[in-house]
């Protein structure tokens, strides 16, 4: 997916960025709190998807994709290339609207125009490409949504950045520059920074791209161990099998058909469905798999 650039992704106009984000907000501003209001904890929701079809011209890439994600469920969808997971995210962050069908989260329609109760779950994305800003620090990506929408005040999002970099094994490397970051802790910095808003989803989009098999079980030891302190639910777009099969509550494995089976991992290591364990096949070249 696409990522944007900060106001002044260089270096003399970066500063003027920061001295107008750091001017020091004081509890007055959040009623004698440190934080705004709307800044509670994360709370995880549960998603319902119905029937939910799209193409793009003659492709048709989703077909009457049915699912329910529980509220703290970590949940992670396989497949084959080309077969709509990424598209799938999308409707779900609202980037892209369904041709028939409809998103339910928390039991609301998130496509429904003017609906009556506003909308109040926070939902955050860590991309493919981690989408970190490189002319910031690591502590500076990751306090980037606090400081820009005036969240809390300036020392409390210095606690908070120190909570969630530890969170993600990062203890201590807000000073680092994102530059001199490994693949894998550039996923990790990516992560904390979508901690920060407290989401009540998170959505990792082909997490373990680029990354070697090691990296990979630090980053889903790192995922799996945020599910012990925060209240969140987690969708996972993956073609790494074994790494959705470890992490993960369930597993959901679609194709240009839709839903060809969801289920907990042993249910999937288990399966019988042809198209299952062909993908368990081929995507381990028979060393995980049971064939
Ligand atoms: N905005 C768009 N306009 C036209 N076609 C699109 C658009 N977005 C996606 N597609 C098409 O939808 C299909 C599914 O794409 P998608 O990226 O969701 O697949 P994927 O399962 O995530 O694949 P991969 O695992 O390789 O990332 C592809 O054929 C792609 O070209």
């Amino acid at each position: 997916m696409a990522q944007s650039s900060p106001p002044g992704n260089n270096g003399k106009s970066r500063s003027n960025f920061f001295s107008k984000l750091l001017h020091g907000f004081t509890p007055s501003i959040f009623n004698g709190s440190d934080c705004a209001s709307t800044y509670e904890e994360s709370r995880g929701v549960g998603i319902r998807i119905e029937n939910l079809c799209k193409s793009f011209g003659d492709n048709r890439v989703l077909t009457n994709i049915s699912l329910e994600i529980e509220p703290g469920e970590t949940f992670s969808i396989i497949g084959p290339s080309g077969t709509g997971k990424s598209v799938l995210l999308k409707h779900i962050v609202k980037l892209e609207a369904p041709d028939s069908g409809r998103i339910l989260i928390d039991g609301q329609d998130i496509h429904e125009k003017n609906p009556k109760v506003p909308r109040n779950y926070r939902y955050s994305m860590v991309f493919q490409s981690s989408a970190l800003f490189n002319s910031l620090s690591v502590g500076e990506n990751v306090g980037l949504w606090l400081r820009e929408n005036r969240i809390c005040t300036e020392s409390r999002i210095r606690r908070i950045i120190r909570e969630k970099l530890r969170l993600v094994g990062l203890a201590g490397k807000e000073a680092m520059l994102t530059s001199e970051l490994s693949g894998g802790m550039k996923k990790r910095v990516a992560i904390a920074r979508s901690l920060a808003m407290n989401p009540d989803l998170i959505l990792y989009d082909e997490p373990t791209a680029e990354l070697d098999p090691v990296t990979s079980d630090e980053l889903a030891r790192v995922i799996m161990n945020l599910k012990q302190s925060v209240n969140l639910t987690t969708i996972i777009v993956t073609h790494d099998l074994n790494f959705a099969l470890y992490l993960s509550d369930r597993v959901a494995m679609i194709n240009k058909d839709g839903i060809v089976e969801v289920g907990t991992p042993d249910q999937i290591k288990a399966s019988t469905n042809p198209i299952v364990r062909n993908f368990i096949y081929t995507t381990t070249k028979g060393i995980k798999g049971e064939d």
